[in-house]
């Protein structure tokens, strides 16, 4: 890849670029639009340093974590392993980082040219990731992973000897957050009040900071899904009154609150993977005051992802859904404790809400207030285990009264539709904590970290969080387009548009071509000695500035 830009250079840290922002607002006064378009020059900087990377996992134990730590291992070793189908080799299909590619532009021949998505900006290599975390199980990963009954076991079998070595640390465990179901598997617990577990939290990741040696660590929650906890002036609506409410070892607060805030305080970016309601008001005034990174909520990997594709399309189409029933069934633990009323109903609103944006989107298709019938189904059938089978059904209004029904049968493992979100939470979630920007029409500005809340990571989150006063969206393709186009701005290409004029209107008296781009680079004061430089990871910058 040569990006030809006067607009970025390298440094032996750094990789800057001036850009246009270009963005639009928008009046509405007395049923009129006054719609002003912007352009604002700004400085983005990405650090070219890759971080040493901790990831200490909430719940390393179960089906994800497990999966997710074999697979990691599995790919660092290239191993390969035979099924009833043939070989298999492993990879990390389903993650944007690993094994999807961006639209670069189109060559001379009017041909789209497509890089792979983590040769933009450096970004941590999965084989170099340190993992860890706890577990209210005991049970060892290699244990995990066969309890799990996600992988093949002529995989499981390679693996089973180094993963059977690593154990959780003891977690924190309050039965009344998530399903009764749990209590047989919670045998590795800390004690104490949840102030000192809380305490013990922040020892276990300054420890494995130390003994690792590693620069940044990830905390990631994929441990049960937790009842919503309550959230109250007095209790949780500032950081404030949650420190006071924990030292009064107070029933509300959760586990995945307390390990937030554990890591908060430790300068971890913390990623909730369950749709509980962690970020209550006091943890997000905790992230912003200490200047870390939170994310989530909930992964989205399967049928709410398709759901944020499908409405999306037919929203955008002019096509009318008015109901949408999403039922699945499967065996796993997860499945078992969404078994529970209370947990469940966590999940139905992290699976609800996911249409609410795309709804509102269209004024001519619905009322205000107006939307779709949604239900949502889950039972937990343990035979299935890990195979979810997901079967949802779309009923919308075409033209002149008629109907249109899509109905889809899906049936994964779900935890492989899953491990591959939480790599992409981690390494962009990473990212994103070396990327700032600065306002290049001032020359005292300062350079300016991304907010607290990373909702550059709601492609991966059923339930985006998202900075206050910003809008929730869902539209998968939306959001997948918010990282493709940062990591362009990011070494200097604007963002793609898909207009591609160059090849609806006749452009010969605006030839884009060879000729035209050498003429252009002198005119933007190239000199035809090129500096060329091997960014760390492969792309070769070619560009003017000296
Ligand atoms: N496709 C998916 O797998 C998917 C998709 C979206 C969200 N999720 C969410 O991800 C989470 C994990 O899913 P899973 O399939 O791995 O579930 P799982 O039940 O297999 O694993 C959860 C693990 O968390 C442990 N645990 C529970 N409470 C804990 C605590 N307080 N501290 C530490 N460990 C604790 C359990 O012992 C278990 O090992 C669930 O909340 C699930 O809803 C999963
Ligand atoms: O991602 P998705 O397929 O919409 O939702 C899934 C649920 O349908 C499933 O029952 C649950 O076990 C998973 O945790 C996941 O949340």
């Amino acid at each position: 890849m040569e990006i030809s830009s006067p607009n970025v250079k390298y440094s032996e840290n750094f990789i800057d670029t001036v850009y246009d922002y270009n963005t639009t607002f928008v009046e509405k006064s007395n049923g009129k639009l006054l719609v002003h378009p912007i352009t604002k020059r700004i400085d983005i900087r990405t650090e070219r340093n890759v971080p040493k990377l901790g990831l200490m996992l909430v719940g390393m134990g179960g089906n994800n974590g497990s999966t997710l730590i074999a697979a990691l291992e599995a790919n660092r070793q290239k191993l390969t392993w035979r099924t009833k189908e043939g070989l298999k080799e492993a990879n990390w299909f389903g993650s944007i980082t690993q094994s999807a590619t961006v639209l670069l532009g189109s060559d001379f021949e009017g041909k789209d040219v497509y890089a792979p998505m983590n040769e933009f900006v450096p970004m941590v290599n999965p084989e170099n990731i340190i993992v860890d975390g706890w577990d209210i199980s005991s049970m060892n990963i290699g244990d995990a992973m066969r309890r799990a009954k996600v992988l093949d076991v002529n995989l499981q079998d390679q693996l089973y000897k180094k993963l059977s070595q690593i154990s959780p640390r003891p977690s924190i465990y309050f039965p009344d957050f998530i399903a009764a179901n749990q209590l047989d598997r919670a045998d590795n617990l800390i004690l104490g009040t949840k102030y000192e577990q809380f305490m013990k939290i922040r020892d276990d990741i300054r420890e494995f900071k130390k003994t690792n040696e590693v620069d940044k660590v990830v905390v990631l929650w994929t441990a049960n899904t937790e009842r919503f906890c309550d959230v109250r002036e007095g209790l949780n609506s500032t950081m404030q009154e949650l420190e006071t409410s924990l030292k009064n070892n107070e029933s509300e607060i959760s586990p995945s609150t307390i390990f937030a805030m554990a890591a908060i305080l430790e300068g971890c970016i913390y990623i909730n993977g369950s749709p509980q309601n962690t970020f209550v008001p006091g943890v997000i005034e905790m992230a912003e005051k200490y200047g870390a990174f939170i994310a989530g909520d909930d992964f989205k990997s399967g049928q709410t992802k398709l759901k944020s594709v499908l409405v999306d399309f037919l929203v955008g189409a002019g096509i009318k859904p008015v109901s949408i029933v999403s039922y699945n069934h499967l065996g796993n633990n997860d499945g078992k404790n969404l078994n529970s009323p209370s947990q469940f109903r966590s999940k139905e609103i992290s699976k609800s809400n996911v249409v609410d944006d795309m709804v509102e989107s269209n004024e001519i298709l619905y009322k205000p207030k107006e939307h779709p019938d949604h239900c949502v189904v889950i039972k937990y059938v343990p035979y299935v285990g890990d195979s979810k089978r997901a079967m949802d059904e779309y009923t919308s209004e075409i033209m002149m009264g008629g109907h249109n029904t899509l109905v889809i049968h899906n049936t994964c493992e779900d935890s492989l539709l899953a491990t591959p979100l939480i790599l992409d939470l981690v390494i962009l979630g990473e990212l994103c904590s070396r990327i700032k920007i600065r306002d290049h029409t001032k020359s005292d500005a300062k350079f300016e970290s991304c907010k607290s809340v990373l909702s550059l990571l709601s492609y991966l989150c059923k339930a985006p969080l998202v900075p206050k006063g910003s809008q929730v969206v869902n539209s998968l393709f939306r959001q997948r387009a918010a990282i493709e186009n940062i990591l362009r701005a990011c070494v200097g290409l604007s963002p793609n548009s898909h207009m591609a004029l160059e090849h609806r209107f006749d452009f010969s008296s605006i030839p884009i071509n060879q000729k035209t781009v050498e003429s252009s680079l002198k005119l933007n004061g190239y000199t035809n000695g090129f500096h060329e430089e091997k960014t760390s990871n492969g792309i070769v910058v070619e560009n003017g500035i000296h």
